[in-house]
């Protein structure tokens, strides 16, 4: 390609992001950062880039993140196994301190710290930071049939404020999902779960899920069935024949757009700023979910 080749396709890149800052400019956007999709040092500095990088487009970036193989991780070097029903972690009174030391206190603060290199943006918190999530105990399915899988919890409130306050300050909340039930209990929350009742209540234009795989696929593990689009009743249809890991992920997916948020987006976080082009470029990429 020669040098004024080169510069056009820059330049063609830059400008095909007008019409997507227009439409998204002062719109909040929450992204989910999975734990498979942080396990290099280099993809998670490139992901706290992005974050600054739609910060300063006028976007109002929110991260959830995750954490499942970092809790594995460290529940493994203290003895303790990890059990998972339906994509859930069962969660113990002594498996719960695990969970939250691994998210508020390691995953967390490392996002947070990240961020932070590029000026004074981020602000962890937690479901218990200014009573940001109240906890209702859920259920796993299996066969279609209830299992108590411990201290495990939905989001049953959002209290939007102690989060918009920082939005309108110019913050990008971190939030590490644990959160206390009505009665002051700890329960660990499935991110994907966290992020799609975060992306209701903030009224997010979109809900970016980042994870190790490009998308959904139709026919899992046939990489050539991904699907690019589809609408809730599609993914609706779908959902009873999903395997783990890809349940609760397509469920908030289903629960963000059935909650009136526009899009909903799978998209792969091991490729370096894959975020930037679903926002920004027309062809998007990942799977996109959209109400109808
Ligand atoms: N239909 C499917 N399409 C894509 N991935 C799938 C599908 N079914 C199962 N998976 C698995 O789900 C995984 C993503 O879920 P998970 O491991 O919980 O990720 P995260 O840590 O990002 O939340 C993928 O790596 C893949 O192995
Ligand atoms: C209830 C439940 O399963 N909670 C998750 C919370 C972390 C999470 O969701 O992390 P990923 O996004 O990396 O999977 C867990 O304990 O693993």
């Amino acid at each position: 390609m020669s040098a004024v080749d080169d510069a056009m396709s820059k330049a063609h890149t830059l400008i095909e992001a007008l019409p997507w800052l227009t439409r998204f400019h002062g719109k909040t956007v929450v992204v989910k950062y999975g734990g498979h999709a942080m396990i290099d040092p280099a993809l998670r500095a490139s992901f706290a880039a992005d974050m600054v990088f739609l910060r300063y487009a006028g976007l109002k970036p929110v991260v959830v993140h995750g954490g499942g193989p970092q809790i594995s991780k460290m529940l493994d070097r203290l003895g303790i196994a990890s059990e998972f029903k339906g994509g859930l972690r069962v969660t113990t009174a002594e498996s719960i301190d695990v969970v939250r030391m691994v998210l508020v206190g390691q995953v967390g603060r490392e996002l947070v710290g990240l961020i932070n290199e590029h000026g004074p943006f981020a602000v962890g918190m937690s479901g218990e930071d200014a009573r940001l999530l109240v906890a209702e105990r859920r259920p796993a399915y299996i066969d279609g049939k209830a299992v108590d899988i411990g201290q495990v919890g939905d989001v049953a409130k959002v209290n939007t404020a102690a989060i918009t306050d920082l939005i309108e300050a110019g913050r990008i909340p971190v939030i590490s999902t644990v959160a206390p039930d009505a009665d002051g209990v700890l329960h660990n929350l499935n991110a994907d779960t966290a992020a799609a009742a975060l992306a209701t209540a903030l009224d997010a234009q979109k809900l970016v899920v980042l994870t190790d795989v490009a998308g959904l696929y139709r026919d899992w593990p046939d990489t050539n069935s991904l699907i690019r689009q589809l609408t809730a009743d599609e993914l609706a249809e779908l959902l009873p024949g999903l395997s783990a890991g890809m349940v609760p992920k397509m469920e908030a997916c289903l629960r963000a757009v059935k909650g009136g948020v526009p899009q909903a987006h799978v998209i792969d976080g091991r490729l370096p700023h894959s975020l930037l082009l679903e926002i920004f470029t027309s062809e998007g990429t990942g799977t996109m979910v959209v109400p109808a």
